[in-house]
């Protein structure tokens, strides 16, 4: 058994725990009076109307915001989870979603992700492949997707789905702040249906069909900032997704690509997403003078 404490001890925790109750109940008003601006922001954005409440860009810089002035003995992983768990609810609120998860790599860091970014409230559902996700996606009203940038490429290229008008794009890259050890690391791509006027191009992502490929082509993309993250083969050549600056014209990769080949390139774009964002590792632990000693 634990020895009684001091009646002055006694008498510390009270204060401490009234000081507590207090921060509780001002965070609990505070979360009450951000539903109601939630509900004034609901008219002025017509969500109802465009499907989707989420707003990648708005959501990545907060983000940011909360890893810049995080500071103290509290993990940068609670805060964070904490703020997606308020986002992800308020997006809801604002026009219910389901998540449509990619698990042919399995389940559980899919399942962690999806909790760990959109919250509890929403409804998550499993699929075989990128592919029936993105076809989920397609025929909901505002649902979205996810899966692994790297998703089952040997059974072909998923990124082709995206390529049509009104077809569903990329919207997000999760996490938005990469740090080793986040409590979801999974790399996820988000796809919903297109986000028009609200989505972030920071990076864009483009679909590339080229007759033939030389492995030189990397080293001449390099100074595009572009990067080839997935290819697959097709009947009459190769289809490769690229990751390049929103600042870079498509002209511009098509020349290159064109020139690095040798032969034509046929260009789409299928989504785009908020630059990656990596901390330090040093700025992820708590404050090492506030962490208990074992
Ligand atoms: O800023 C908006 O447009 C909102 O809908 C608010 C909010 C939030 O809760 O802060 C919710 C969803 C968006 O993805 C981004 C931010």
């Amino acid at each position: 058994m634990s020895e009684p404490i001091s009646p002055t001890a006694t008498a510390q925790l009270g204060v401490l725990r009234q000081e507590i109750d207090r921060i509780d109940a001002e965070m609990h008003t505070l979360l009450i009076e951000r539903s109601q601006i939630i509900d004034r922001l609901i008219t002025v954005k017509s969500t109802q109307a465009s499907g989707s409440a989420f707003r990648p860009g708005r959501e990545a810089a907060m983000m940011r915001a909360i890893a810049a002035r995080h500071h103290g003995s509290l993990p940068l992983d609670t805060a964070e989870g904490i703020w997606r768990v308020i986002i992800a609810t308020f997006t809801f609120l604002q026009a219910p979603f389901s998540v449509h998860a990619d698990v042919s790599s399995g389940d559980g860091p899919m399942r962690d992700s999806a909790r760990f970014h959109f919250g509890f409230t929403v409804p998550y559902l499993p699929h075989p492949g990128a592919a029936a996700v993105i076809a989920a996606v397609a025929a909901s009203a505002g649902d979205v997707g996810i899966f692994r940038p790297d998703s089952g490429t040997s059974s072909g290229p998923w990124w082709e789905a995206l390529t049509g008008p009104g077809t569903p794009k990329i919207i997000a890259r999760l996490p938005f702040i990469e740090r080793r050890d986040h409590p979801a690391a999974t790399p996820i791509f988000v796809v919903s249906k297109p986000l028009a006027d609200a989505a972030v191009r920071e990076t864009v992502l483009v679909a590339a069909h080229v007759e033939r490929w030389r492995r030189s082509a990397q080293t001449q993309l390099a100074p595009l900032g572009a990067e080839v993250i997935g290819s697959a083969g097709l009947r009459d050549g190769l289809s490769v997704l690229i990751a390049m600056p929103g600042t870079t014209g498509l002209d511009v990769l098509q020349e290159t690509l064109a020139r690095a080949t040798g032969g034509r390139a046929d260009l789409t774009e299928v989504g785009s997403h908020a630059d990656r964002f990596r901390l330090p590792d040093a700025a992820t632990r708590p404050d090492p003078a506030l962490a208990p000693t074992a």
